[in-house]
């Protein structure tokens, strides 16, 4: 195959990630030109008005900044109510007062003092209480230098904008697919700086055809419990050379049958004569922290030692559990033999940091000379202590059979010279192409995991490229950083369902299958590599439209939702396949163990309870500007309160329901009405935030009903698959069968299930 479609193919992604950063460019200066610091607090984004409480040095040589209310400032020093929590981003500014010009304003006015506030001071959020939130700053990170931070501070949170990690990212992926570039049709000079071409680079380009290796032996699995599917999928990742999907739709034991390959691969069996060194990533910390938590879990071996597993990534973002805190990199490092000299540096810099802040006990504030010496003596002991930890993380990394971290994270120096036999990538459904060549260069196979039927990765300029699809027909298209669309001016893109995701620019060539595993490797029908139309489709779905089926295995049994619950996904997303395990198969609220209501209500007795608001004229309501804001429908919020009412009454835990809508608005007024009665317990939300979780009530409002019949997100059916697949014993829609009906052919057939299958209630009436 040439590598000039190669080349198409990546200059495509570049496009489209230069764009995606344009937007999130313009998305964050909107919110932040829009709002001032008042605002911005009473939004809980900002607090202002703090002090610093202290300066010292935290895991991992992180500076940490500690503020407070001064009393001197405030009558309360308990913050207002606000978003901040362990791993957000922040920055640490100077307290602006922007509509007074006094003395301390003025000083902001010189636009390189802002800036260099601004740059110097972001960090991640790494305890927060009542009065204090400590922000943890990574010095080889931000320029710190000799920045003061000023008398009066606030905090902002950076988690919705584009923040440094972001760019780091952004930065990251591009180099990838840049020396992804180099790496099929290397220059002479560049060829040097590029990883290896390998055969699993040449597989996931479509430059090779994946092979598979016949096991001859019987596999033992150390798992007796995985079921007949997740043994099959298991051998399926043993067998394939290069690259093999596990598709695990929900509640599947996707994480189960990880878990069982990374045993496999660890140890030595006649089916894996040698123990492999695995690289284990997530597309969130959530994910990498579920399969970490599982593998610390694991019993002892009966011989041989225990597994050696080691977690990277920014301590504040771990999970905060003691076992999954003491397998990071700079936990392990600390407890090392070496660790007893870079603790003398820190504490020598910690020192110096304190006389430098004033805030050492009888010290004075150091001016002149004095002090410049002493930022010089910060930066010599910073490049010290640095070093020493680098070291230390080298050898103990040595000893890591098994290393995790996110993608992201994967392309941190940590990592840098460290090489795998396989990179497993978890969620990997929700994780943009690009950000998973940042792992994949390290190892010579590769597994991904995820449900291709779920939510994908979010684009925020989505809207952009639809826009593009429209342009590109008429001229070559420029997005805001001058990078032009690689695609040829003729190449059509349309609406065709199958064919959303990419850009078809031929039909692709016929590869030679390697020579030793032919026969398995006719399983494989190669499609041509093709562009993507958008950054919605993932390296697994492009790999399943290359190769075809062949290329994954798909997890079949589901142990969580009543075998009704399951019906309606199973037939319509998963072509019947999902089978519900007898376990869970009739589970229902009444046989929870810790309902103790003597009730006789049906509501304990029925598994999918519909309440069909058509004709009560219970109208959603615009919330914001224009087409830009969201949706929220009172009368719907009042059904799914007095839902919750009889739940509740029937002795179901507030814990144990989640209320799901796809509007944001929605989740506000719901919140407001619910929160007081039954606590944050009850969890309130969007249905991209739970997507990976379950309850066993789940309430969906689907918010929408007008006369125009348009149902906006509702069109969506991998979000309403995560929104009907979260709940274990009952689930209980509410919605305007009148209006959504007309939304699409899968909300149609749905909500003729429903009318079939539910237990319906008219709204109205009820
Ligand atoms: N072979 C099995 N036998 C019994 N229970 C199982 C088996 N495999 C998985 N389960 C159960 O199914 C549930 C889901 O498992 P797991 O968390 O591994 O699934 P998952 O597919 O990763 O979940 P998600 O849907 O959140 O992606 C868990 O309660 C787990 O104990």
């Amino acid at each position: 195959m040439s590598t000039e479609r190669v080349s198409t193919f990546i200059d495509r992604h570049l496009f489209l990630l230069s764009q995606e950063r344009d937007s999130e460019v313009e998305k964050t200066s909107l919110v932040f030109s829009k709002c001032g610091p008042k605002l911005l607090e009473q939004k809980g984004l900002a607090l202002n008005g703090l002090g610093i409480a202290s300066i010292g040095v935290g895991l991992g040589n992180k500076t940490l900044v500690e503020l407070e209310r001064p009393a001197a400032y405030h009558a309360i020093t308990v913050f207002p109510p606000h978003t901040f929590r362990p791993g957000d981003l922040a920055s640490i500014e100077e307290n602006v007062v922007s509509t007074s010009r006094s003395k301390k304003s003025t000083k902001l006015t010189n636009a390189s003092v802002r800036d260099k506030v601004k740059s110097a001071a972001e960090g991640v959020v790494y305890k927060v209480s009542d009065s204090r939130i400590i922000i943890a700053i990574d010095p080889s990170r931000s320029d710190l230098g000799d920045f003061e931070f000023p008398e009066r501070c606030r905090v902002l949170k950076l988690a919705n904008n584009i923040t440094y990690d972001r760019k780091v990212l952004a930065v990251m992926m591009e180099s990838a697919l840049k020396q992804l570039k180099i790496i099929v049709s290397p220059s002479q000079s560049e060829a040097v700086e590029a990883p290896k071409r390998s055969r699993l680079i040449e597989v996931l380009l479509g430059m090779a055809m994946p092979s598979r290796s016949n096991i001859t032996h019987d596999v033992s699995f150390f798992d007796v419990s995985l079921n007949d599917s997740q043994k099959t999928a298991v051998r399926f990742a043993l067998e394939s050379v290069e690259v093999a999907c596990i598709h695990g739709p929900p509640g599947t034991g996707k994480t189960h049958a990880l878990i069982e390959i990374i045993r496999q691969l660890t140890s030595n069996t006649p089916v894996n004569p040698r123990p492999l060194r695995l690289l284990v990533c997530g597309a969130s910390n959530l994910s990498v922290d579920n399969i970490l938590e599982r593998l610390l879990a694991l019993p002892a071996p009966s011989q041989g030692t225990r597994l050696v597993v080691t977690r990277i990534g920014h301590p504040a973002r771990v999970i905060q559990h003691e076992g999954a805190l003491n397998s990071t990199l700079e936990a392990q490092a600390e407890r090392s033999d070496e660790a007893a000299l870079a603790r003398d540096v820190k504490a020598e810099l910690e020192t110096a940091l304190g006389v430098l802040s004033g805030k050492r006990k009888g010290g004075k504030m150091l001016r002149g000379s004095e002090r410049k010496r002493m930022w010089e003596e910060v930066r010599t002991l910073r490049k010290e202590y640095r070093q020493r930890e680098r070291d230390i993380g080298k050898s103990v990394l040595q000893e890591s059979q098994v290393v995790l971290a996110t993608c992201h994270s994967s392309g941190g120096y940590q990592l840098r010279a460290q090489e795998f036999d396989v990179v497993i990538i978890d969620e990997a459904t929700q994780a943009l192409e690009a950000v998973c060549w940042i792992p994949i260069f390290k190892a010579k196979k590769l597994i991904l995991a995820g449900d291709p039927k779920q939510l994908p990765p979010t684009i925020h300029s989505l809207l952009a490229s639809k826009s593009f699809a429209t342009t590109s027909s008429t001229g070559s298209h420029k997005n805001l950083s001058g990078t032009t669309n690689p695609v040829p001016q003729h190449e059509r893109i349309d609406s065709d369902d199958d064919e959303r995701d990419c850009i078809d620019t031929d039909g692709g060539s016929a590869l030679e299958a390697p020579g030793p595993t032919s026969k398995i490797a006719s399983r494989f029908r190669y499609r041509g590599l093709t562009p993507p139309r958008t950054l919605e489709l993932t390296m697994f779905e492009r790999l399943e439209k290359m190769y075809g089926p062949g290329i994954k295995c798909m997890l079949t049994v589901q142990y969580r939702m009543h075998a009704k619950i399951a019906e309606f996904p199973s037939k319509v997303m998963y072509d019947s396949k999902l089978i519900t395990h007898s376990s869970v198969a009739t589970h229902l609220l009444r046989h929870f163990p810790n309902i103790i209501t003597t009730s006789d209500d049906d509501i304990l007795e029925t598994p999918v309870v519909f309440f069909d608001t058509a004709g009560c004229e219970y109208f959603e309501k615009l919330d914001g500007d224009g087409d830009e804001g969201s949706r929220c429908n009172e009368n719907e919020a009042t059904v799914v309160h007095n839902w919750v009412a009889s739940l509740v009454a029937a002795g179901v835990n507030p814990s144990q329901i989640g209320i799901l809508t796809p509007y944001q608005a929605q989740v506000a007024l719901l919140s407001s009405r619910l929160r007081l009665l039954y606590g944050p317990e009850l969890e309130i939300g969007t249905v991209d935030g739970m997507q990976g979780r379950e309850k066993e009530a789940v309430i969906i409002s689907l918010v929408r009903s007008n006369d125009k019949r348009e149902v906006g997100f509702l069109k969506d059916e991998r979000r309403l698959n995560v929104a009907m697949t979260r709940a274990r014993r009952h689930l209980c829609i509410v919605g305007d069968s009148s209006t959504v009906q007309h939304g699409s052919k899968y909300l149609k057939d749905w909500l003729a299930w429903l009318e079939d299958n539910a237990d319906v209630r008219y709204a109205g009436l009820d």
